[in-house]
């Protein structure tokens, strides 16, 4: 008679559910990442001073929503911005053809045709597009022209408007810090350019309703934000250095006498070349020699007035306002101040309020030669205006923004994080709707997960086969014993 086995029925009941569960996990929490192979994605920022272009890259194959996108390449095109080439256009096209040939290089051939490529420009087009239509239409034209005879998939040419500009300067610092997937309290963004200045945050408390125009609102993973912002026009650092020359040249003078420049400062401007922008032209005097001398005195006070003198304090209709008139409720959290801000702030060692007594000591007791022989690898420009720029930025974050010495002490002066500061990011980001709106579900399990779930139920199914391998056996070896 045959023995039965009392282990038998258990045991296949046992495996049997363990290969059933362990095929269940392998459909249902497989989440193998696929072979990663990149995409990328071309910016043009077309700014006032001059032309960058960055190529963005991030894996492919995964998900958009999860794939972190890292700036592969920078170009700064050579020469002045397009905005500059307002009487010869064509001349605003050839500008890009340098850096687009270096794009072509940097994404592999067999990606070009599905890269967006994108061209923002910023204040100096702006500024452009308010004096000159024409003109400002026509070195868009020359720009697409050039960008349409590269293999890139051309996306457009346009004018961002200031709250663009500033919306997507705070998405890329606060995409780069990671806050935003994590939720975390997000950094304000400040950005100096040449002709504007853009301001952006989330305020503590934010009623909306009073200044509906600078209010921008997001939802990101799942988070809402209500950001305020706000972008200057004119404010930018060289357009600010034209107001203050406009205001000390209104009785159109031969020589000026410049707190702040430094002592020994003397360059021939053209009065036509000064007052050639919206932001002074209706100031220009309307009698003045062709050019003037522009001299320096090296007055950190008098500088500091002549430059609060280009802020309008006075008119405010709403509960609380920055300057001209324009509403902002208090600066809240940590700022990432870049572009200009840090190019001055950093070439001055600066980093607090009390920034002001460097910046005396700098313009009242330095010739500009020194200074010259002290750092011959920096353009001689920007050497000049430091003091300028320095005692503009202390000013307009402290009496324009009201930064007090608190909060300034959470600004902090960035170039990059990870990838340069600056809006570029953040247009490419939205245009190509990289950031979800809600969080994305995550898998099951991740793939180590998985693995070590399926090496456990393979371990087991092992182990009680062998264990029932040795009791069959044991129990063979008994049923035939004596
Ligand atoms: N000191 C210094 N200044 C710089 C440097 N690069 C640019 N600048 C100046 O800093 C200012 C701001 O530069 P950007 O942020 O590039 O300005 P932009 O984007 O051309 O101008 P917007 O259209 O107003 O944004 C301009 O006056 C530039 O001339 C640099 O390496 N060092
Ligand atoms: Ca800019």
């Amino acid at each position: 008679m045959k023995e039965k086995n009392p282990w038998h029925k258990p045991l296949t009941i046992i495996i049997t559910v363990i290969g059933v569960i362990a095929i269940v996990a392998l459909v249902t929490v497989a989440e193998i990442p696929p072979p990663v192979s990149a995409q990328y994605g071309i910016v043009l920022d077309a700014g006032s001073s001059h032309t960058a272009l960055y190529i963005y890259k991030w894996p492919a194959e995964k998900d958009n929503n999860t794939g972190r996108i890292e700036q592969k390449h920078s170009c700064k095109v050579k020469g002045k911005g397009i905005s500059s080439y307002a009487a010869v256009p064509e001349k605003a096209g050839m500008s890009l053809t340098e850096c687009m040939q270096e794009a072509e290089m940097q994404v592999p051939a067999w990606r070009h045709q599905e890269t967006p490529l994108y061209l923002g420009a910023t204040a100096g087009m702006r500024l452009l597009n308010m004096e000159n239509r024409v003109a400002s239409d026509k070195v868009f034209e020359a720009v697409e022209k050039t960008l349409q005879r590269f293999p890139f998939s051309y996306q457009g040419a346009r004018i961002l408007s200031g709250q663009e500009e500033g919306a997507f300067g705070w998405v890329t610092v606060n995409y780069l810090d990671d806050r935003l997937k994590q939720g975390l309290q997000t950094t304000g963004a400040l950005d100096l350019g040449g002709a504007s200045t853009q301001i952006s945050f989330v305020p503590r408390e934010y009623d909306i309703s009073e200044s509906p125009s600078n209010a921008v609102a997001f939802r990101l993973y799942g988070n809402y934000y209500n950001l305020y912002t706000h972008s200057f026009l004119c404010y930018g650092k060289d357009q600010a250095l034209r107001m203050a020359l406009a205001h000390q040249t209104q009785s159109g003078p031969i020589t000026i006498s410049d707190p702040c420049f430094h002592p020994d400062y003397s360059v021939t401007r053209n009065y036509n070349t000064l007052y050639d922008s919206p932001c002074v032209s209706e100031r220009k005097p309307k009698v003045a020699p062709l050019n003037f001398i522009h001299t320096g005195e090296g007055n950190f006070l008098q500088c500091q007035e002549v430059i609060k003198s280009l802020f309008n304090f006075k008119s405010c209709k709403y509960s609380k306002c920055s300057f001209n008139g324009i509403f902002q409720p208090p600066v809240q959290g940590s700022f990432g101040a870049f572009s200009a801000y840090y190019f001055v702030m950093n070439f001055l060692n600066l980093t607090d309020v009390f920034s002001a007594l460097c910046i005396d000591n700098i313009l009242t007791f330095k010739l500009v030669e020194q200074i010259k022989k002290l750092h011959s690898d920096i353009n001689e420009k920007y050497l000049a205006e430091y003091c300028f720029s320095g005692t503009y930025i202390l000013t307009l974050l402290t009496e324009g923004y009201n930064f007090n010495t608190e909060t300034f002490s959470k600004i902090k002066f960035i170039k990059e994080v990870s990838s340069d500061a600056g809006w570029t990011l953040g247009y490419m980001l939205n245009l190509t709707n990289m950031i979800p709106a809600e969080t994305k579900d995550s898998p099951p399990l991740p793939h180590a997960g998985y693995v070590s779930i399926v090496t456990v139920i393979v371990l087991l199914l092992f182990i009680l086969c062998v264990c029932r391998c040795v009791w069959v056996k044991g129990h063979l070896t008994l049923s035939n014993g004596p």
